[in-house]
């Protein structure tokens, strides 16, 4: 068994929570995240070195707000409460939460009381961190004392004396939070005496043997798409389980210009893998006659995907488990994380699925975010034309083709799609950018071509940057290209006469528009 250190993370809902074990995993220990009512035997017998609580959404001040056992904080292994997480620590220890008509969102600048030892040791006395609360610690618990300040006079960070017990009203997780990497050091290093000794490579080699063990001589199907994610799942389990892993590739009818044939290329010529081609674009077409809401052909997707495998299961001789290429953010936004995350859109892989499935889930990726699984994908020896590839959603084309799905509208959109990534790639932005895409608006507006009037529908181009795709800001792509990519699709997609291009970033806006 893992000798090495873990620090156990109990998630409260926080949209961030997954953020939190990644940045400790950044710093070669090991963390993992439990659900914040993990009982406690659960908990010890990860034998933690430290336990982090994460924000929420929830406040304490309601009845039903997650909640943890007094006991946790007797069996003097160090805690760091974060927004929510101190918030909690503070009320189960005798202190006051409440709210003080001041909420502080986005940047504040925090003061560090007294010498700086502990949590922000070696830091400079004043430096901006990242908040999200409408609730505040009003009065300490007996023996705590302030460490930090913000500049509204709220407690920014407190601790227990003589316990190794800590709060932090914002979130040193994010990467807005100046010197949060080192707060969390001080934490899991000095305070909780772990030591650095955990990567990837051991993550690989630790799954290979989960897998095994978890699905030992029964079969599996592995839905694969051509993306990252599901690729390095299943050549991950390939190594775990061999031949009985069973590929199926599914075209669904919204896929990219060439896409299909492109993808089942790679995985004959390069992967040692054995997929099963499907074409069921009729049938996912048909479902998805008639409906213009999102959710809805989200659910559709979902629904036919999992008819789809059903039945090549059976081919299989019956394969009993689901291999699914599913991260995190695909999980936490569908709000099925930490018992109380908002539902923010229904991924297709997650939420969608029907409630009476006959297969067992097999996710083994569900933990990481995707430049995790890149990493893992080069140690694996998944080839780079897979690796730099953008994500592409599951539910595809649908939730880019704006109102009701068509053949006709999906042809337009393809074409000008392939037009603008084309010109993305000889320009050099590619791999710069995160995700880079069209979407055809449900609009239709006035032109004129070669002196004719036209009504044509409306291409709109979003490219944008980000770290995970938990938040995004749009790129700033430069003149030239866009006019380039914008004058090829009016001249060489006929039926489009527009194109438009999003500057929004997430949040406010998603990356996706549906
Ligand atoms: N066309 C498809 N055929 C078979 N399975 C698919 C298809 N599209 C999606 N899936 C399944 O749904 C999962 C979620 O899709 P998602 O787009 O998040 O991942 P991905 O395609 O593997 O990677 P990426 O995010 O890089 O596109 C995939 O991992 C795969 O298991
Ligand atoms: O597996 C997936 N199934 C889905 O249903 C899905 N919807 C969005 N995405 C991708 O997730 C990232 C965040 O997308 P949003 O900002 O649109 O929520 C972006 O990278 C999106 O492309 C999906 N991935
Ligand atoms: N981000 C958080 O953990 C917020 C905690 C709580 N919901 C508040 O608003 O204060
Ligand atoms: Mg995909």
């Amino acid at each position: 068994m893992r000798a090495k250190d873990v620090v156990v993370v109990l998630d409260c809902g926080s949209q961030y929570t997954q953020l939190i074990a990644r940045r400790i995993r950044e710093l070669k220990v090991y963390s993992e995240i439990l659900p914040w009512d993990a009982s406690l035997e659960e908990i010890r017998s990860k034998n933690p070195k430290g336990i982090i609580i994460s924000g929420s959404p929830k406040s304490i001040l309601l009845p039903g707000s997650p909640m943890i056992s007094k006991e946790l904080l007797e069996l003097g292994i160090p805690v760091l409460g974060i927004c929510y997480g101190m918030q909690l620590l503070s009320h189960i220890l005798g202190g006051q939460v409440g709210r003080v008509g001041l909420a502080e969102y986005g940047r504040a600048c925090i003061e560090i009381q007294g010498e700086g030892e502990g949590l922000f040791k070696g830091l400079p006395k004043q430096f901006n961190v990242w908040m999200s609360h409408g609730d505040t610690v009003v009065k300490l618990p007996p023996k705590a004392r302030v460490l930090a300040k913000s500049e509204g006079g709220l407690i920014a960070a407190m601790a227990v004396e003589g316990k190794q017990i800590f709060g932090l009203q914002f979130h040193p997780e994010v990467v807005h939070t100046e010197h949060g990497v080192e707060i969390l050091k001080n934490f899991v290093f000095d305070i909780c005496q772990c030591e650095p000794s955990w990567n990837l490579g051991d993550w690989v080699d630790e799954q290979i043997k989960e897998i095994a063990r978890t699905v030992g001589d029964g079969k599996v199907i592995s839905a694969v798409s051509g993306g990252v994610d599901s690729t390095v799942a299943a050549v991950l389990t390939k190594r775990a389980i061999g031949d009985n892993l069973h590929c199926v590739f599914v075209n669904n009818g919204l896929l990219r210009l060439n896409e299909p044939e492109g993808v089942l290329s790679v995985y004959r010529d390069k992967l040692d893998l054995n997929v099963h081609y499907v074409d069921a674009s009729d049938k996912f077409l048909a479902a998805l006659k008639g409906i213009t809401d999102p959710e809805e052909k989200r659910k559709a997707v979902g629904r036919t995907f999992i008819e789809v495998f059903e039945e090549e299961a059976e081919k299989f001789g019956d394969a009993q488990w689901l291999l699914q290429g599913t991260l995190y953010p695909d999980v936490i936004e569908s709000g099925h994380k930490g018992k109380g995350a908002s539902v923010i859109k229904t991924h297709h892989n997650v939420g969608g699925l029907p409630e009476k499935m006959k297969f067992k889930l097999l996710e083994p990726l569900k933990d990481l975010f995707k430049d995790e699984v890149r990493a893992i994908g080069a140690i694996l020896g998944v080839p780079r034309s897979i690796l730099r590839r953008h994500p592409f959603p599951g539910p595809g084309l649908s939730v880019r083709c704006l109102g009701e799905v068509t053949r006709e509208k999906l042809d337009l959109l393809r074409r000008a799609d392939a037009i603008f990534i084309e010109e993305l790639d000889l320009a050099g932005f590619y791999e710069k950018v995160w995700q880079a895409f069209c979407v055809l608006l449900p609009v239709r507006s006035v032109g004129v071509m070669g002196d004719e009037r036209t009504y044509g529908y409306t291409i709109a181009l979003r490219a944008v940057e980000s770290l995970d795709g938990m938040t995004a800001d749009w790129t700033y792509l430069n003149r030239e290209l866009l006019d380039k990519v914008a004058r090829r699709i009016c001249n060489e997609v006929h039926g489009i006469n527009r194109v438009v291009l999003d500057v929004t970033s997430k949040p406010p806006a998603t990356i996706e528009w549906e």
